[in-house]
Formats: structure tokens, C-alpha cells, sequence
């Protein structure tokens, strides 16, 4: 029998439990544009009290979601501050300009970590002939930073900053749950201070398809109005919302592993000279590492794929490895073992 190759390209790959497609076959569902989907309606309530919100609105995608919020946070010439390595500005097709009519305003961190500091001078000054701030836009994880967290108490002083400037602060937490877990913490406490919180349940969660948005009830009134202008407005999305129900409510718990498997492979990159690597970045489910010697990354990544790895290349040099629920513990051994002999390879 053909050994499935080990798939660490992301963990958007995640496929449906068993749990989720019969909750999925039998799910009770109506047309969710009139509002009428229990299920959808089930979860979005759900989400808003997980995440101690007034509302959520079930999305597409995490992209969809996190444009919907600069839409509806943001005025047409505006600016949006952003870590330069951020979701929203290299993989969202520009779309806060297409759709929002913004600029990014983009600020590049340590580990992708934006603090106050950061910031602050990146706000526009108060004279008529500079373009405005519109929103502060986080990534907690942060996905090509290497899956970085930002602590708490970081983004509590982003909040008390933003409010005393009169700024709405969103969160692309497309890996939140990765970095309440990473941190102890609950999502609640870790998203307070955020006007809303993107979330996805299509990533180390599981689901097959979806996201959340959460803030409050006006602000996901807009948002299910922008949405429809995307042509986000589903009909009997129950099917969806059902496996979205088990992602929120049994999956956060499977992420602790996924974690320990990212630490495993991020150690065996750190064995050899030919792979550089920030270990001390590798704090959830993703790993990053750089080829020293300008090592040709899609070439790396070729040769693992022929030998049964996965992976992504996120740079000319750099590697992705993302662990998620359906790469067991063995399988991220049996691809230690394959990196490990590529990169004594690389010598
Ligand atoms: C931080 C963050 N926010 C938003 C999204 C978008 O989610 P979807 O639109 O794919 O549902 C992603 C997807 N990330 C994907 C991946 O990591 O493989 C690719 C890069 O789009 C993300 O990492």
C-alpha cells in the first residue's frame, strides 16, 4: 500500500473527522441569508460567547473575514498599520486597497511581534495633509514570523494606546487557539481589548471550510452586509457550520500535540550548520528555517517531496513546516529523519 507523504505545507490541509462529516450529513439547516440556518445560528452564538463577544458572523475564509473588518473599521484613503510580513498584506490580494480603498502602513518587527513602540510613530500625524490611520491590524500567531505569539500584556498597551489615539484595532487570529494554547491562556482574555477577532476553524482546528468574525452586534451587522457585497452570503451553510461547531468545541484541545511535533522538527533543524533557525520562535505549530549559504529553497523542498515530505517554501531560502491534527507524532519522526539527511546533505 502507498505510504501517504507526510503534508507539513500548512495546516490549512486539514481534513474533516469522522465526528464532523456525520454532524455535517445530519445537520439541520435553512437559508442563512434570511438568517434561518439553526446551525449557523447555533455557532455564531457560540463563538461570541467563547470569545465573550455580543455576536460572530460565519465566513468563507479567514481572507474573507479579515477584509470584511478592514471594511467595515476603515474609511477609502485611508492607512492600516500592519507587521510587514502580515496575512493582510502579502497574501490577501491587496485587497484593502481593492476593497477598502486603504494603504498599508507597513511596520516590520522582531519575530513579528508589534508593540506600542512599534506603532506609534507609524500613526499618521494630525495635519490635514497627511493620510490618515484607519485601523491597527495584529497577527497573533503570526504566521511568517514562524508562528510567533505576542504576550498579553503587549497587547494590552497596543488597546490602551489605540483607544487613547481613537483607533480600532483588529486581530487576524487565524491561529489564535495556537497562541492561547501556546500561552496558557483563554481566547477570551487574549482578544479582549480587540474591536473584532478574525478566527479561522478551517486550520488546526479541522473543519473543512470556515471562519468566524466576533465584536460587536453593530459591528457584525456591517459585517453580514459586507459580506454580502462579497458574495459571502451562504444558504443552507449548516452543513459547514456543523463541523465548525466541533472544530470550536473539541479541537483546541489536539493543538498542545501539534506544538510538541513542531518543537521535535524545529530540533532536528537545529542539529545541522546548513539550516539557520530561530528556536525560541518556535512557540506553536509552525517552524521556519533559512538555508545558510543562500541554499535554494524549491529545490529543498523538491527533494523532500520526493522522498514523501511536504513542505513549503516561504522565501528563496526559507522552509515551512506547519504540524497540524492530521500529521501524527510518527509521521513527523519519519519526516525528522528525511530533513535530517537532506540538510547533512546540504553539509
Ligand atoms: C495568519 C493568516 N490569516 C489569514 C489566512 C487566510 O485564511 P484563508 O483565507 O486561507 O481561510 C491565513 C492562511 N494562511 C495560509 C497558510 O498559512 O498556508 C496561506 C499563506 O494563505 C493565515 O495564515
Amino acid at each position: 500500500q502507498i505510504r501517504q507523504p507526510v503534508d507539513l505545507r500548512s495546516d490549512t490541509v486539514t481534513k474533516p473527522t469522522d465526528a464532523m462529516r456525520e454532524a455535517m450529513a445530519s445537520a439541520e439547516v435553512g437559508d442563512d441569508v434570511y438568517g434561518e440556518d439553526p446551525t449557523v445560528n447555533r455557532l455564531e452564538a457560540r463563538a461570541a460567547e467563547v470569545f465573550g463577544r455580543e455576536a460572530a458572523l460565519f465566513v468563507p475564509t479567514g481572507s474573507m473575514g479579515n477584509q470584511i473588518a478592514i471594511r467595515l473599521h476603515t474609511q477609502h484613503g485611508q492607512e492600516v498599520i500592519c507587521e510587514a510580513r502580515s496575512h493582510v498584506l502579502d497574501w490577501e490580494m491587496a485587497m484593502m486597497a481593492a476593497f477598502s480603498g486603504c494603504q498599508a502602513r507597513a511596520v516590520a518587527a522582531e519575530r513579528g511581534i508589534l508593540t506600542w513602540e512599534h506603532i506609534k510613530p507609524a500613526i499618521g500625524a494630525k495635519i490635514y495633509y497627511r493620510a490618515q490611520t484607519g485601523l491597527i491590524c495584529l497577527e497573533n500567531s503570526h504566521n511568517m514570523a514562524g508562528g510567533t505569539v505576542t504576550p498579553v500584556e503587549v497587547m494590552r498597551e497596543i488597546w490602551d494606546g489605540a483607544k487613547d489615539a481613537r483607533l480600532p484595532v483588529h486581530l487576524d487570529g487565524a491561529r489564535v487557539f495556537n497562541a492561547a494554547t501556546a500561552l496558557g491562556v483563554s481566547v477570551a482574555e487574549l482578544t479582549e481589548g480587540f474591536d473584532t477577532v478574525m478566527f479561522c476553524l478551517s486550520k488546526g482546528l479541522g473543519a473543512p471550510v470556515g471562519s468566524m468574525l466576533v465584536g460587536s452586534g453593530e459591528a457584525i451587522e456591517q459585517a453580514r452586509m459586507h459580506r454580502k457585497a462579497l458574495g459571502g452570503g451562504m444558504r443552507q451553510a449548516g452543513v459547514l457550520a456543523a463541523a465548525g461547531l466541533i472544530a470550536l468545541e473539541e479541537m483546541p484541545a489536539v493543538l498542545t500535540a501539534d506544538h510538541a511535533n513542531a518543537r521535535m522538527l524545529a530540533g532536528t533543524v537545529a542539529r545541522f550548520k546548513s539550516a539557520e533557525i530561530d528556536l525560541g520562535a518556535v512557540q506553536t505549530n509552525i517552524v521556519i528555517f533559512t538555508l545558510v549559504g543562500n541554499g535554494d529553497a524549491a529545490a529543498f523542498v523538491g527533494r523532500l517531496k520526493a522522498r514523501g515530505v511536504l513542505a513549503s517554501a516561504t522565501g528563496p531560502h526559507a522552509v515551512r513546516f506547519v504540524t497540524h491534527h492530521d500529521v501524527t507524532l510518527r509521521d513527523c519522526e519519519r519526516a525528522a529523519g528525511v530533513v535530517a539527511e537532506e540538510l547533512e546533505g546540504l553539509g
